[in-house]
């Protein structure tokens, strides 16, 4: 017995004088680093084993340790569809049970390709700077949904259908110049359109993006979101350190100058002119009732929303303010711009739903082509609304969201642990089969109000759904509807580019590589 022990010890002994003799090679400062990323990762480890444990239950393609399926999903920029259509594939590859999918990238994450359950979010866009929010930060960290809500009430909505008006006809008079040329792309002028809507709206100020497109703001809109877009798409610029020491980041700077310096003098102007007049009451209906020297009708805006709330007590800084409106207007202009243009090809592609949706706007507006369409009008448009559905089915502005999630859910026979991220692909949800007979077909009638009856209200998600959802939806609407009718009443519209031939691009925000080509003619 003692002679085992006498044998242990001399082999305890030789293994320490060996580590002693190997860690004596390196420096105290490898050996300590070394040491610390052991006990890190040992940490780390141990921490995740029980999320780890639960997550390997859901079905799911086998990961690397620690890079997950990282090298599945690092595709190129140009590829990004890539990402979707992978998806596509490995769901063929497992059966789904739950429409839940495990894929670890790193930390752990189930994609859901089914009903959206899980509606708290939390920040998992942290490497978002604030100014770009789409899918964003948790924005309302200090204006809850509450005070926000009102700004899209459908009375201050109706003041906004005059701004959805006018810059309409500004755009179709820009679209005048295509008339007669093979083919062009129409993203472009539906951006610049969807700009200034949201400009005047959010801040009560014209920035005429549709006819100076190359002023300072437009350019300083435009280059930050390429700067975002291309530090999304590289994990290394995640880190602000990094980001800090590249060319971009001077870029950024002097971007956010220009758009911060812009609603700063605004913010500034518009509480003046409440201060000095019958904006003064607490009313906000009374700020809409009047007209500016020039004899046009006072307009509310959303700004001016803030600034009332900032009077009564809720505390809003100017900074505070700011940031809520540069929300508004990232949120609300790229989603819309895609929205309104893929659904403008898709009427392109389907000379029959068109001409459906032109039948509906004779039999509102009988052969008047100029008068600005009213809410009535707008509220009329059902048909019209049906294909915006079905475009927002198939070319979701906003193809995937992420939610962190904040306790055990259990989704059918699977527990998904808390700390777990969730990303809900809406771009796949939209084409679940049993929901959507054809999924990759265009078709309006999803949408009639007989072909709805029954459907989960989860399987259609393209404004998210629950608390987190997107507050602009209805905004969004008209606005489309507004947009869209007024090209419409003017012009034919014939896609040149084919679906099959697009390739697109899942940015935040899902557009076509490209743009989308069409051939406009007027209606006469
Ligand atoms: C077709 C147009 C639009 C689509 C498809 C869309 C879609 C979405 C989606 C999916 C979200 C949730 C994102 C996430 O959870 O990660 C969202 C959030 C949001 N949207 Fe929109 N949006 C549209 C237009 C607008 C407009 C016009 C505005 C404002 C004028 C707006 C304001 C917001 C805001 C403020 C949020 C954040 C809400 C929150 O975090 O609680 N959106 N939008």
């Amino acid at each position: 017995m003692s002679g085992k022990i006498i044998t242990n010890l001399i082999a305890e002994s030789v293994l320490l004088t060996k580590t002693v003799k190997f860690i004596s090679g390196y420096s105290p400062i490898t050996v300590f680093l070394t040491a610390a990323l052991i006990v890190f990762l040992v940490i780390y480890n141990k921490r995740r084993a029980r999320l780890v444990r639960l997550i390997e239950k859901i079905p799911g393609p086998s990961s690397l340790p620690f890079l997950g399926n990282a090298i599945e999903l690092n595709v190129d920029h140009d590829d990004s569809l890539l990402i979707l259509s992978q998806f596509g594939s490995i769901i063929g590859r497992y059966s789904l049970h739950h429409g839940v999918l495990r894929f670890r990238f790193c930390d752990s994450v189930a994609f859901s390709f089914e009903f959206c359950v899980y509606l708290h979010k939390k920040s998992v866009y942290l490497n978002l700077p604030k100014t770009m929010l789409h899918t964003l930060q948790p924005l309302i960290h200090f204006t809850p949904k509450v005070i926000l809500t009102p700004a899209f009430h459908f009375k201050i909505l109706d003041d906004f259908i005059d701004v959805f008006n006018e810059q309409s006809v500004i755009l179709t008079r820009k679209l005048e110049h295509e008339v007669g040329s093979e083919a062009f792309n129409l993203f472009p002028y539906v951006t610049l359109c969807t700009l200034d809507i949201v400009c005047e709206t959010a801040m009560g100020r014209s920035i005429c993006a549709q006819s100076n497109s190359e002023s300072e703001y437009v350019k300083a809109v435009y280059g930050i979101g390429e700067i975002v877009q291309n530090r999304q798409a590289k994990v290394w610029l995640h880190f602000d350190t990094i980001f800090r020491l590249t060319r971009d980041f001077k870029r950024h700077r002097n971007y956010i100058n220009t758009l911060h310096g812009f609603s700063n003098k605004v913010i500034r102007e518009r509480k003046a002119e409440l201060s000095d007049n019958a904006f003064n009451n607490n009313t906000i209906s009374n700020i809409t009732d009047g007209y500016d020297d020039l004899g046009k009708k006072k307009r509310l805006a959303f700004l001016d929303l803030l600034i009332q709330y900032s009077k009564n007590g809720a505390k809003l800084s100017n900074d505070d303010i700011r940031e809520e409106v540069d929300t508004f207007m990232f949120e609300g202009h790229d989603t819309t711009s895609a929205a309104i243009s893929w659904t403008l090809f898709l009427l392109g592609c389907h000379p029959e739903y068109q001409e459906r949706v032109v039948e509906e706007l004779e039999s509102i507006f009988g052969d008047d082509r100029e008068s600005p369409a009213t809410m009535k009008n707008l509220l009329d448009m059902r048909y019209l609304e049906c294909c915006i559905k079905d475009a927002l089915r198939l070319f979701p502005s906003v193809p995937m969201m992420g939610r962190s999630i904040g306790e055990d859910v259990q989704i059918g026979e699977y527990l998904v642990p808390a700390g777990t991220t969730a990303i809900i692909m809406t771009y796949m949800l939209h084409r679940n089969p049993r929901v959507f007979p054809k999924p990759e077909q265009f078709n309006p009638d999803n949408f009639l109000p007989e072909n709805c009856v029954g459907r989960h209200p989860f399987a259609y998600i393209p404004f998210s759904a629950g608390p987190r959802n997107c507050i602009g939806q209805k905004f969004a609407i008209l606005e489309e509807k507004a947009v869209i009718s007024t090209v419409l009443r003017k012009f034919k519209i014939e896609a040149v580019d084919r679906r099959e031939d697009l390739t697109l691009l899942s940015e935040l925000i899902l557009r076509p590589k490209g743009g989308l080509r069409i051939k406009i003619t007027k209606r006469d």
